[in-house]
């Protein structure tokens, strides 16, 4: 089986090198030229730092669908339509596609799920949980979740002794912790920024926990899913880790002020930017109480100082249901 990956950033090269790793056929789409044929050339990539890239790119979407069976999608969430719809006359020749990438569409308010069946009838799977790409391309014990179609095949053929995985039967609640969890890793990053407190970072991954689960059992998430790899795991990692650029825009915030100066410092994508849009949206409608999702909103968009969000959602009024 050959798997082609869309997308060259960090996560993109450092799982394409892994599939090299299990002797799978591994072919790379990126969208800017000079990069594509850069990293070709000199097998190194500014994305991950002291990693050599095992893998060849092309810029040649025909190059790219000609050779692919597997299509792995691991571009940020809000420009996978857009590269869809480029590709989606190949249909035919896509046996199974394969979600690398973490985030809810905002003008749809779509999971990637969503999105992969308004343009193909393929088999799909998720994989998701707690793994930086700098990690993996170093070859660090990493554990995920899988959840899908065909996936004691995918199971298999990614897992190896660096990379273990998992399944899950819960394709909806892979797919909400893996976006939810950056938005309040960006919340993580704002307490970072605040002070990097222990009692409070504690405080916020439980709570922004419960807020994940209660917005995914909106959706039929199982309440499980939450407490595995995928939920806890990957929730632990993001708020924790100094890979993570969702956490490093939280801490950016509360320093720079300014969300569009950050942004132009930055290549790298913190897909939880553009997840809070779609969340807070979403449940405003619904009416889904997310106080810790509103609060990163009202920091990046409008401008709120963070000591004012916190003092705020303290000092709500207390609860007077059991809580875990
Ligand atoms: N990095 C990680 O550790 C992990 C990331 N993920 C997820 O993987 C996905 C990809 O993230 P990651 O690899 O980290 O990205 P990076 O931040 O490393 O790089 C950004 C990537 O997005 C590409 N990009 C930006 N704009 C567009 C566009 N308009 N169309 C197509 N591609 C575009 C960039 O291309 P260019 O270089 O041309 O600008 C680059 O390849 C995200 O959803 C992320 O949440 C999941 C697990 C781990
Ligand atoms: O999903 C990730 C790790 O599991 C990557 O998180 P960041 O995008 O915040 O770096």
């Amino acid at each position: 089986m050959n798997f082609g990956i869309l997308g060259a950033g960090s996560w993109g090269i450092a799982f394409g090198n892994l599939l090299r790793d299990n002797s799978q056929n591994v072919l790379i789409w990126g969208r800017r030229k000079e990069y594509v044929n850069e990293v070709n050339q000199t097998k190194r990539t500014p994305y991950l730092k002291n990693i050599r890239v095992n893998v060849p790119l092309t810029h040649d979407l025909n190059e790219f669908l000609n050779f692919t069976d597997i299509l792995v999608i691991a571009v940020p969430v809000q420009f996978i339509r857009e590269v869809f719809e480029k590709i989606k006359q190949f249909e035919h020749k896509i046996f199974l596609i394969l979600n690398l990438s973490k985030g809810i569409e905002i003008k749809t308010q779509k999971r990637v799920s969503e999105i992969v069946s308004e343009f193909f009838n393929v088999p799909y799977s998720v994989l998701s949980g707690p793994s930086h790409a700098e990690e993996v391309a170093s070859k660090i014990p990493t554990a995920v979740t899988l959840a899908g179609e065909h996936y004691e095949f995918l199971q298999k053929i990614i897992s190896n002794d660096y990379f273990r995985v998992y399944i899950s039967n819960d394709v909806v609640g892979v797919e909400i912790a893996g976006a939810l969890k950056n938005v309040m890793a960006i919340a993580a990053g704002i307490l970072d920024g605040l002070g990097g407190w222990d009692n409070s970072k504690a405080a916020l991954m439980t709570r922004a926990l419960y807020e994940m689960i209660k917005f995914g059992q909106y959706f039929g998430a199982k309440k499980e899913t939450f407490f595995g790899l995928a939920g806890v795991g990957d929730l632990m990692v993001t708020c924790n880790s100094k890979h993570s650029r969702n956490r490093k825009l939280g801490e950016l915030i509360v320093k720079e002020k300014d969300l569009s100066k950050i942004l132009t410092n930055s290549k790298m994508v913190a897909e939880g930017m553009y997840t809070v849009k779609a969340v807070v949206d979403f449940s405003k409608k619904v009416g889904i109480e997310m106080p810790i999702s509103n609060e990163v909103y009202e920091i990046l968009y409008n401008g709120k100082d963070p000591k004012l969000s916190m003092l705020e959602l303290m000092n709500r009024p207390l609860k007077n249901e059991w809580y875990i």
